[in-house]
């Protein structure tokens, strides 16, 4: 059984159609990559897998449950984690206390203290696995604000992790990484890939392309491909558009 899935999505803002019958599905320990030119949907495409769009059509099922229409935050709940283009992380924290507020045997507590989660060695062990995960366990205790941007990456991708997702959405991860950072979050995806499904929007072809099972080309709202690297490749709209060069 697919762990997410969006069946016949249309979304329209006004009277214009952002999205036209989309339908995708990810499966338990697959990468499904969302490629496509810049304005195609991809996003909304996003906002509408995490409940953050209500599309004017069409169904979102998460592991066999309907939940069109649920608010973010009960998606998350049922394990769809995002991780966000834009950086969402506290920066006075350290990267052991962004992680420990984000986890869910925390957040049970139901408030929501820096304090609290500072010292308790059961949330600390916790968030120091986790952290580990991603190559941060030295940097644990840094504030975020002094990381450098590749490892700010890994640690929006760890408090994501903390949430224990059955799905982790991932919204344009090497932007802003240069090639280094790039190999290093390649190589974190490389380690994470077969524990959980991973949807990825990227506009970074070979990075895609390397590490995907799946690919599906958004443009115009539709998916106009979908295959898995190999058959991409050859695929002749992928070959001609400029979205990145492969080898
Ligand atoms: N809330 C909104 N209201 C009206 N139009 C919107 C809204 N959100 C997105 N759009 C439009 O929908 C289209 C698709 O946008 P979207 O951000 O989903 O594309 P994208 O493929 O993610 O692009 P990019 O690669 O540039 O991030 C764009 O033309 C955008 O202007």
């Amino acid at each position: 059984m697919a762990v997410l899935e969006a069946r016949d999505i249309h979304v329209r803002f006004g009277d214009r159609v952002v999205l036209e019958d989309i339908s995708f599905t990810v499966e338990e320990a697959e990468f499904h990559g969302i490629m496509g030119p810049n304005g195609a949907g991809k996003t909304t495409f996003f906002n509408v897998l995490t409940g953050r769009v209500r599309p004017s059509r069409g169904r979102v099922i998460v592991s066999g449950r309907d939940v069109t229409g649920f608010s973010p935050h009960a998606i998350a709940a049922l394990g769809v984690a995002r991780s966000f283009q834009i950086m969402t992380l506290f920066n006075e924290f350290t990267a052991l206390e962004n992680v420990a507020v984000a986890l869910p045997t925390f957040r049970a507590r139901g408030f929501d203290m820096r304090r609290a989660a500072v010292g308790d060695r059961g949330f600390e062990a916790e968030a120091l696995d986790v952290l580990a995960r991603v190559g941060l366990a030295d940097k644990a205790r840094l504030s975020a604000k002094d990381l450098a941007y590749g490892d700010r990456r890994a640690l929006e991708i760890a408090v994501a992790l903390a949430q224990r997702p059955r799905v982790l959405c991932l919204d344009e991860p090497t932007s802003g990484l240069g090639s280094d950072g790039v190999a290093r979050l390649a190589q974190l995806i490389g380690t994470l890939k077969g524990s959980l499904a991973i949807v990825a929007i990227e506009h970074d072809m070979e990075f895609l392309f390397r590490l995907a099972d799946r690919v599906s080309v958004v443009h115009w709202g539709q998916v106009i491909a979908r295959g898995s690297p190999r058959d991409l490749r050859s695929n002749d709209w992928v070959r001609r558009s400029n979205l990145g060069r492969l080898q």
